[in-house]
């Protein structure tokens, strides 16, 4: 089910800390460590914006899902490094809902008065 594919991926990476770098991709990235996993996340970040660029039909749009998931999925090894996970993403993102960006940033600034 993909309702609950982030939580799901979620598991799986912490799970692979017991894995061998031989045989799991994500085991591999996480004995290179931080540095390697955030330059996976910033070469990701890269292709997304230059696929976003070339989204303008649907063979465009489809590189650019792809170019996402590749994006999401170093986010949550990146998440996994620091301790954390998709579901405190989620709860942030949760929280936030129906709150307007606009809002949220007059409410900041005025709390920082
Ligand atoms: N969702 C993914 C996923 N998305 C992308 N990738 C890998 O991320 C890499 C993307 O990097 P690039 O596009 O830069 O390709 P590359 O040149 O092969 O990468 P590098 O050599 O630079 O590391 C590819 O090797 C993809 O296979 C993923 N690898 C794993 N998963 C999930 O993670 C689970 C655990 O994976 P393993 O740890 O390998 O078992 C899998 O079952 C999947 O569900």
């Amino acid at each position: 089910m993909s309702d609950d594919i982030l939580a799901r991926l979620g598991a799986i990476i912490a799970e692979r800390r017991q894995a061998s770098p031989e045989d799991s991709y994500v085991a591999r990235l996480q004995a290179a460590g931080l540095n390697r996993i955030l330059e996976k996340v910033g070469e990701e970040a890269t292709e997304v914006i230059i696929a976003a660029k070339d989204a303008g039909d649907d063979a465009g749009r489809d590189a650019l899902v792809g170019e996402v998931a590749d994006l999401w999925f170093h986010c949550l090894v990146m998440l996994e490094q620091a301790g954390t996970g998709p579901e405190a993403v989620l709860a942030r993102l949760e929280e936030r809902f129906g709150l307007s960006g606009i809002a949220e940033k007059a409410a900041r600034e005025r709390s920082h008065q």
